[in-house]
This record gives C-alpha cells, sequence and structure tokens, in this order.
C-alpha cells in the first residue's frame, strides 16, 4: 500500500532520504504520498534545469529511419550517418514483435506496482546478487541534487542466473525483450561494423561490441515541481548501443551536435530509440558519436522507459579498432578495461560527456 503523509514525516531533510534512498520506497513512494513541493535535495542548479529557450520542438529532429528492407544499402546508410552526425536515432519496423514491447511495458509497471517490502529485496543491501539492483537517481551518494527517477537494473549473466535472481512479475518479459531484440542489435552492429571496415561481426567482434548486456526498467512519477528537477541529468551511456522502449508521455532531450539545443525525441509508437555509446565511440576513434541526453521530469503524468545496454564484456579492452587505426588516423582514445570504465562513470554524478576524458590520450 502506498505510505500515506502520516506515515511519512519529511520536516527534516533526511528524512525524505531515508524514505526515498533507504528504506526503498523511491521517488515513487514519495510521488503518492501526495508531497506539494520538491524537496531541497531535488533543486537542481539552475543551469542543470531543461529550460524552454534551449530546447528546440520544430526545426531539427533525430532521424527515424525504416528497417524493412533489412538488406538495402539505404538503411545501413541512414544509420551509419545518424550514428555519425546525431548518435541518436529511432527505428521502425526494426521486426522485433509489438507484443514483446508491450509485455515489456506492463511487467515493468507491475514491477513498480509492487509494494515496497517486495522492492525492497532487490536493493543494493538485500539484493542476493550484485547482478539485480532496485534503486534511485543515479548515484545518490555521489550526487549534490538527486534526479527523480527509481529503476531496476538486470546485468545478464545466463538464463538460469536469471531465473533464479530476476524479480518473478517481470523476468520473462525482460528476457524476451532482451532475446527478441538480438537479431536487431546483431544488424545495427553489422552495419555500423562495415562503415569502419570490419568485415564480419565474428566471435571476438560479437564479444567486443555486444559481450554484455545489462536491461534497466526506468519509472519517472509524477513531480510535484518538475521545472526545478530532472527525471535523468545530462549523461552520455556508457554502452556501445543503447536501444530504448519509451512509452506515450514523452520528455527524452538529445543535444544536438550541430546546433547545441536540445531536442526532444517524440515517442513513435512500436519504435525504439537508439544511441551510439562511449564504448563505440571509443572503439570508432570518435567516427560515431555517444551523445548527451536527458529526461524531464512531468508534473502530470507518470512515465516508463526500458533501455537494453549492449555492451563490451567487462574484462574486454577497448581502445580504437585496429581496422578504423589502420589507415593512418591518430588513436584519440588509449585502451582501457571496460569495467575500469564503468566503473568510473558509476561513482560519479552525471556529469555530461565527462566520462569518456578516462579514455583521452
Ligand atoms: C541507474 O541510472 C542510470 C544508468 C545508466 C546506465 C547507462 C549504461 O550505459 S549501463 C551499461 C553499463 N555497462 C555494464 O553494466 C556492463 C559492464 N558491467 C560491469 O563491468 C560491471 O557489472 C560493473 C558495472 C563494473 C559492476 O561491477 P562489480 O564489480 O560487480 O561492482 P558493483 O559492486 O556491483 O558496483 C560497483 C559500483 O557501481 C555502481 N553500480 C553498479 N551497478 C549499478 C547499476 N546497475 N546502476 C547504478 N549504479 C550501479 C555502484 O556505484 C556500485 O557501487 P556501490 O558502492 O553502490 O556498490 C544511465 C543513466 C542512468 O540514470
Ligand atoms: O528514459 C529515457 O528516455 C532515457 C533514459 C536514459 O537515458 C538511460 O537510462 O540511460
Ligand atoms: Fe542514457
Amino acid at each position: 500500500m502506498a505510505p500515506t503523509l502520516s506515515t511519512a514525516n519529511f520536516a527534516d531533510p533526511a528524512e525524505v532520504t531515508e524514505f526515498v534512498v533507504n528504506k526503498g520506497n523511491g521517488v515513487k513512494g514519495l510521488s503518492e504520498t501526495g508531497i506539494k513541493a520538491l524537496p531541497d535535495q531535488y533543486i537542481q542548479p539552475f543551469e542543470e534545469r531543461l529550460i524552454n529557450k534551449f530546447v528546440n520542438e520544430t526545426d531539427e529532429a533525430i532521424p527515424v529511419i525504416d528497417m524493412s528492407d533489412p538488406n538495402g544499402n539505404k538503411v545501413a546508410e541512414a544509420i551509419c550517418d545518424a550514428a555519425e552526425k546525431w548518435g541518436f536515432f529511432q527505428v521502425i519496423n526494426h521486426g522485433v514483435p509489438l507484443d514483446v514491447l508491450d509485455n515489456v511495458k506492463a511487467a515493468t509497471h507491475r514491477f513498480f506496482n509492487l509494494p515496497v517490502e517486495e522492492k525492497s529485496r532487490f536493493t543494493k543491501e538485500n539484493s542476493l546478487t550484485t547482478n539485480v539492483r532496485f534503486g534511485t537517481s543515479f548515484s545518490p551518494r555521489a550526487e549534490k541534487a538527486l534526479e527523480w527517477k527509481d529503476y531496476l537494473s538486470l546485468f545478464f549473466v545466463s538464463e538460469a542466473e536469471a531465473e533464479q535472481f530476476w524479480p518473478d512479475v517481470c523476468k520473462n518479459e525482460a528476457l524476451e525483450y532482451m532475446n527478441k531484440s538480438k537479431t536487431m542489435v546483431r544488424k545495427l552492429l553489422e552495419y555500423l561494423g562495415k562503415n569502419l571496415n570490419v568485415k564480419e561481426l565474428d566471435e571476438t567482434k560479437e564479444s567486443l561490441f555486444m559481450g554484455s548486456i545489462r536491461v534497466n526498467l526506468n519509472y519517472y512519477p509524477i513531480c510535484p515541481n518538475p521545472d526545478l528537477t530532472v527525471g535523468v541529468g545530462r549523461h552520455s551511456d556508457v554502452s556501445s548501443l543503447t536501444i530504448l522502449l519509451q512509452d506515450q508521455i514523452g520528455g527524452l532531450h538529445v543535444r544536438s551536435l550541430s546546433s547545441g539545443n536540445w531536442v526532444h525525441v517524440p515517442p513513435v509508437p512500436g519504435s525504439f530509440v537508439i544511441n551510439i555509446g562511449d564504448a563505440m565511440q571509443i572503439l570508432s576513434n570518435g567516427r560515431y558519436k555517444s551523445v548527451e541526453h536527458r529526461v524531464l521530469a512531468n508534473g502530470s503524468n507518470n512515465r516508463i522507459s526500458v533501455p537494453i545496454f549492449v555492451n563490451p564484456k567487462p574484462e574486454s579492452v577497448i581502445g580504437p579498432l585496429p581496422e578504423v587505426i589502420a589507415n593512418g588516423e591518430e588513436p584519440i582514445y588509449k585502451d582501457v578495461v571496460y569495467s575500469d570504465y564503468v566503473r568510473y562513470f558509476f561513482k560519479k554524478a552525471h556529469d555530461g560527456k565527462k566520462t569518456v576524458d578516462f579514455a583521452k590520450i
């Protein structure tokens, strides 16, 4: 049952942290108390709020690419072009059955609608494995201002491990979503690879581009003062590629590489939003761009999204691919162990594109 105002006492800011972070109620629990004003620790510095004048709603839009002709050169060309110029695009007719998408969205609502005692079984403190984590904000201990989002993060190790440890109310749907998306992911990676002179996605390349997968279920509850905070702050993903399913509410904004404007990513039913992550930017020696994005908080609707982070294996060493620098191109990144890179990302607050400095020469 949702906690009521009488059970939650927020006179002291420390009470909010205790309720949201430590007790596992999340911002969903806070929102459901009927709280009327944003607690101070969610107030973002002025420059981090999405001020309307920097948002371009009309002139620019990320490309929407129809994948229904998967062998057509035009599709490959459009994808590689978008990866270079935007780092973001949407795909339609991608071959992933629409009921799989509906099922994982329903499963996301089911998980977040569980009573707090059930969800708390998966907090960092209580989870039986580090591969399953229910949390809030991004890195609450490192953040000066918290973010208005709860999440369940599922790192895939094996079907058996998932069967044992992932929450019952969403594990089958999350696994099916991940598995049914793999053909599309391979296709995207083949297109992106060919354009970098990678002849085929053999075992070594597959392990480097898509050797590990993390599925997150994100929940952004209604926020009392959405203009003062963010759902997710400015960041780029550390993945090779991210495949994002969003519902119909909207709120994701991408920084345009050409104008610097924040551009909204309008929900397109049945589509995926695809973005290049830092690992791909590094492997491509900067040819493909991992681009800053962020999510608005919303004053009237709850929102969900379900990203699949397609990553190198944690133990992989990532650096500019030999195929890319074979022509004498100067490497701009050094080799780094991927898990070191990800740990560096997770241990600080969101800070735009700064994570990639970790790998800069
Ligand atoms: C949550 O809000 C987010 C998330 C994102 C994510 C964007 C991405 O691109 S995620 C894809 C990242 N890639 C991978 O996960 C694949 C490679 N994985 C690894 O190398 C390892 O699994 C590891 C991530 C390095 C963790 O290794 P391990 O040695 O097992 O260490 P832990 O003790 O589990 O964690 C260490 C430290 O990391 C933080 N952390 C770990 N997992 C998560 C998680 N799922 N979500 C958030 N933070 C996590 C955490 O700080 C841990 O320290 P603690 O002291 O808290 O234990 C984008 C935007 C968002 O808003
Ligand atoms: O919810 C969204 O639209 C984007 C979330 C995101 O950027 C992330 O989880 O990395
Ligand atoms: Fe992201």
